[in-house]
C-alpha cells in the first residue's frame, strides 16, 4: 500500500500519477465494524472492475481545524495504525488530504473534480450518512451528479450494534465513561493504545485516548511478552497497581479488557484472556 499526503500544492503531481480506482471516503477513526464494511464493499467493487482500491481520509479532523483548535478531538488511533489496518484490508492507495480552511472552502463541485475525478476515481463508496462540505451539503447522489456521471457511487447500509449505529463518536463516549468492555462489539477487538513506560510513568503516544479515571484489567504487551495485570487511570495518567517486572520497560501496548469497580476488586471472578489469568 502506498500512503500519499495530499495538499493544495502537490495535488497536480499526484493527479498526473493516478490510476483508475474505486475509493472509500471518510475519516475512519478507529476502523470499527461500520468502517470495515465500507472498505470491504469498496474492495469487492474494485475487484469486479479490476481496478485499484483507494481510501481518502483527512487530517487533522475537520472539527478541530474549523473550531480553531477549540474543539479537542479525542482520536482513537494515530495515522500509523490506520495505515497498518488499511494495508491489512487490501487497500492499494491511502490518500490523506491535509484538511485546512482553504480545503473546506472548496465547493462540492470543485472537490469532486480536483480530488476525485482527477485522481482517477471511477466509483466512490461511503456509508449511508456520509456528507462533505460546509453544513454537509455534499452527499453521494450529488457527488455522482457533480462528476457528470464519471463516478458511480455505492452507499453502504448502517452497521449497528444492539440497535445503535456503530460510530467513532459512540466509541469515544464509551471510553470517556470507562466502559471498555463494550468496545469489542464495536471495534472487533479490545481497544489498544501504545506508549512508553520508563519504570515510573507511562507516556501515551499522540492520537490515542485513555479511558475514564478508574481501575482496569489490561494486558500489557512488550515485544512478544504479555502480562495480564491491573492499572489505574488518574487524571489522564496511568500507573500499574502492582510493580511491573523489570523486563517490562520501554515501548509497550496496553489492551483494555474491563473496568474493575472498587467493591468488585477483592471478590472479582478470575479473568482469563488468551491463556493469561488475572
Ligand atoms: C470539500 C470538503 C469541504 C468540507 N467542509 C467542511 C466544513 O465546512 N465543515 C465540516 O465540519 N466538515 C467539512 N468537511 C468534512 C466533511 O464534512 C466530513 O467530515 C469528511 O468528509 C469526513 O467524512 P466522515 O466524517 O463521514 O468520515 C469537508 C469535507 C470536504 C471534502
Ligand atoms: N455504522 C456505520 N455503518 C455504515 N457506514 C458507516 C458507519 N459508520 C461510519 N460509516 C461510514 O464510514 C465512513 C467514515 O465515517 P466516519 O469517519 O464519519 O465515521 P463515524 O464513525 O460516523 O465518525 P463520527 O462518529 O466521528 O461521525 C463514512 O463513509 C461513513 O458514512
Amino acid at each position: 500500500m502506498e500512503t500519499i499526503y495530499i495538499n493544495h500544492d502537490n495535488l497536480a503531481n499526484w493527479q498526473g500519477k493516478a490510476n483508475a480506482c474505486v475509493m472509500a471516503l471518510g475519516f475512519f477513526d478507529g476502523l470499527h465494524y461500520g468502517h470495515r464494511e465500507v472498505i470491504k464493499t469498496a474492495l469487492r467493487i474494485a475487484k469486479e472492475k479490476d481496478v485499484q482500491l483507494a481510501v481518502m481520509s483527512f487530517f487533522p479532523h475537520p472539527k478541530s481545524v474549523l473550531s480553531n483548535g477549540e474543539k479537542q478531538i479525542d482520536y482513537l488511533i494515530p495515522l500509523s495504525v490506520k495505515e497498518k489496518i488499511l494495508r491489512g484490508l487490501g487497500v492499494d492507495t491511502f490518500y490523506i488530504v491535509e484538511f485546512t480552511r482553504k480545503f473546506a472552502a472548496l465547493s462540492p463541485e470543485q472537490y469532486v473534480k480536483d480530488y476525485l475525478v482527477n485522481l482517477g476515481v471511477i466509483h466512490a463508496v461511503a456509508g449511508f450518512d456520509f456528507t462533505y462540505g460546509s453544513r454537509g451539503i455534499g452527499n453521494l447522489e450529488r457527488l455522482k451528479k457533480d462528476s457528470r456521471g464519471i463516478i458511480d457511487v455505492t452507499k453502504v447500509e448502517k452497521v449497528a450494534c444492539r440497535g445503535e449505529k456503530i460510530s467513532s463518536t459512540s466509541i469515544r463516549e464509551r471510553l470517556v465513561a470507562g466502559n471498555v468492555e463494550e468496545l469489542p462489539d464495536f471495534l472487533g477487538c479490545c481497544y489498544e493504545v501504545e506508549g512508553m513506560w520508563d519504570g515510573q510513568t507511562f507516556k501515551l503516544n499522540p492520537y490515542y485516548t485513555l479511558p475514564a479515571s478508574g481501575k482496569y484489567a489490561v494486558t500489557i504487551n512488550i515485544g512478544n511478552l504479555s502480562k495480564l495485570t491491573e492499572v489505574i487511570v488518574e487524571e489522564k495518567s496511568l500507573k500499574p497497581v502492582s510493580e511491573l517486572p523489570l523486563y517490562m520497560f520501554g515501548r509497550l501496548s496496553i489492551v483494555w479488557h474491563q473496568r474493575i469497580s472498587e467493591e468488585a476488586s477483592s471478590s472479582r471472578p478470575i479473568l482469563k484472556v488468551g491463556g493469561l489469568t488475572l
